[in-house]
């Protein structure tokens, strides 16, 4: 940005801007790497005064960055950036106001970080564009889902489009975000060692999970409208699998890496009609006991009597009792399913992608299974395995076979590991939001997903809600605290396959 710039953060009261983007932006700030003049104004309807809502991003903010990062001279300077104004961003009428209350002396640049649900991106566009506050030092950040079905996002992207260059456009999916995402790459284009390996020939199969212990808490409004599929497969886990399975971009450039990744979505083999029974898997969770660490503070305020065992194990509701749900909801808090990469490298190579909510753990991995050596001398002895951990701790590991010691010729899987927060421990590890909240500050789109990139998405994405609409209208329950549906577990073991856990 060449001017003194805004952030206008819509939604500024919602659990997105309180959780990660207000804390993400303390964080940079405190690491003086925000520009000085960057102001921040949140944006909703609820009626709040500026230090109310100054009050209000305190309280969140405490909460969720770690004790030692938290100072409160730090918070006082980061909280003079902070602005409120109160207005319902549907109405046109409102914008006058707002570009009344933002001018300033001097052109300034803005960043319009829309932490909103996808039904009020167009407005929101076509308001600023008539209230003067999307020109060409103006950017817009979209957060995902980009709609909730193939219309809708070619809809918005077309109102987008009218408004704002793709280069000012950034589509985030806070994924790409996260270091050991951005370590896969470096993992595949910057060592020698993979590249042969990395294909059909030699790998068995992928995994690509992502498990929370985390229920909807208090988001049922808008995921009762989305599900696991909208919220997360569509986004994050497709763009975990493009990066997997893409060929090396000629540049590290947003254009070139966005390239490479719109092949593998174009080569996604489909699912559709029929096809979704036997390789899509829908679960919702039912009421269970959960592991408790992983669960926010507030749960177990609410929910926790004073047995000290409950400490780690929770009851928790099934979905269809939380706060405000709807008892009839079909919609799935789980999804998995099999598909493959129809080219060149990937031909035939399965691809199992999984999610789900109030699972056993919180784990996002991908899995790399190799296949096992052509003629085996040994007796016991397993495939290679490479595991890529997003979470909860960064990692990669190579597991290899080793001899056991002593007598004969015992072989033992060891694991040859990467433990990022080890090996740069002198380094905070930066959350996702930081880098890409800097990334949009500085203008690199390299990270954020393009236009086509998300129509391409949906386009696979669409014909596997259809086809469950018309044969799998109910999604299967499964306890919360377990591993999903039983069936989730037979999709792999079909082929032979088992779920890493
Ligand atoms: N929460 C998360 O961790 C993540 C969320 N997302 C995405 O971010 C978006 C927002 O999610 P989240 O923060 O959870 O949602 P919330 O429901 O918590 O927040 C929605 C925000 O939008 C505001 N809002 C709603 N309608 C209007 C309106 N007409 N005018 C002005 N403000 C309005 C609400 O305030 P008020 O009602 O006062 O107007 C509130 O601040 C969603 O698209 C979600 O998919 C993406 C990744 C992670
Ligand atoms: O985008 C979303 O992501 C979170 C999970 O993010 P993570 O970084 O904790 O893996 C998910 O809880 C939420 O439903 C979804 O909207």
């Amino acid at each position: 940005m060449t001017h003194p710039c805004d952030m206008l953060v819509f939604g500024g009261t919602g659990d997105l801007a309180l959780h990660k983007l207000l804390p993400a932006l303390y964080h940079l700030h405190r690491d003086r790497l925000l520009p000085a003049d960057l102001r921040i104004v949140a944006l909703a309807r609820q009626p709040l005064g500026r230090d109310a809502y100054r009050a209000l991003a305190e309280r969140r903010c405490r909460a969720q960055v770690a004790r030692t990062s938290f100072q409160a001279e730090t918070w006082q300077s980061f909280a003079e950036r902070i602005d409120y104004f109160a207005m319902d961003a549907s109405q046109s009428a409102h914008y006058g106001r707002l570009a009344r209350h933002l001018d300033n002396a001097g052109p300034r640049g803005r960043i319009h970080y829309l932490a909103t649900a996808p039904s009020l991106f167009e407005d929101i566009a076509a308001c600023l564009a008539n209230a003067g506050l999307a020109g060409s030092d103006a950017r817009i950040v979209l957060e995902k889902p980009i709609g909730h079905s193939l219309a809708s996002a070619l809809a918005i992207n077309q109102s987008i489009g009218q408004v704002f260059q793709e280069s000012q456009v950034f589509r985030i999916d806070h994924y790409l975000g996260k270091e050991t995402v951005q370590n896969l790459m470096a993992l595949r284009f910057a060592n020698a060692l993979f590249e042969p390996l990395w294909r059909a020939g030699h790998i068995d199969h992928v995994q690509i999970s992502a498990c929370e212990t985390l229920g909807v808490e208090n988001r049922g409004s808008y995921y009762d409208h989305a599900g696991a599929m909208r919220d997360m497969l569509q986004n994050h886990l497709l763009q975990l699998l493009c990066l997997v399975a893409m060929e090396a971009p000629v540049r590290f450039d947003a254009e070139a890496v966005r390239n490479e990744k719109v092949k593998i979505l174009e080569a996604l083999k489909p699912i559709a009609g029929l096809d979704v029974k036997d390789r899509t898997v829908r679960g919702q969770y039912a009421a269970g006991k959960i592991g408790g660490q992983e669960v926010p503070a507030y749960y177990f305020e609410k929910n926790v009597d004073n047995d000290s065992d409950t400490a780690t194990k929770v009851s928790v509701p099934g979905y269809l009792e939380e706060d405000n749900a709807n008892p009839q909801s079909d919609t799935e808090t789980f999804v998995a399913l099999r598909t493959e990469v129809r080219n060149w490298r990937w031909a035939g190579v399965p691809f199992y992608l999984r999610t789900g909510k109030r699972l056993a753990r919180k784990c996002s991995e991908i899995i790399i299974q190799f296949k096992p050596v052509p003629h085996r001398l040994f007796q016991d002895g397993q495939a290679n395995r490479l595991r890529i951990r997003l979470q909860p701790e960064e990692s990669i590991s190579l597991q290899l076979m080793a001899k056991s010691p002593g007598k004969g010729m015992h072989l033992a899987p060891v694991e040859l590991d990467l433990n990022l927060a080890h090996a740069f421990r002198q380094k905070r590890r930066w959350d996702a939001y930081e880098r890409l909240l800097l990334d949009v500050i500085e203008g690199d789109s390299t990270l954020f997903m393009r236009r086509d990139e998300v129509e391409a998405a949906w386009r696979w994405v669409d014909p596997i809600i259809g086809g469950w609409h018309a044969y799998y209208q109910r999604p299967r329950p499964y306890p919360a605290g377990s591993w999903g549906p039983e069936q989730a577990h037979s999709l792999l073991e079909q082929q032979g396959h088992a779920w890493h856990e």
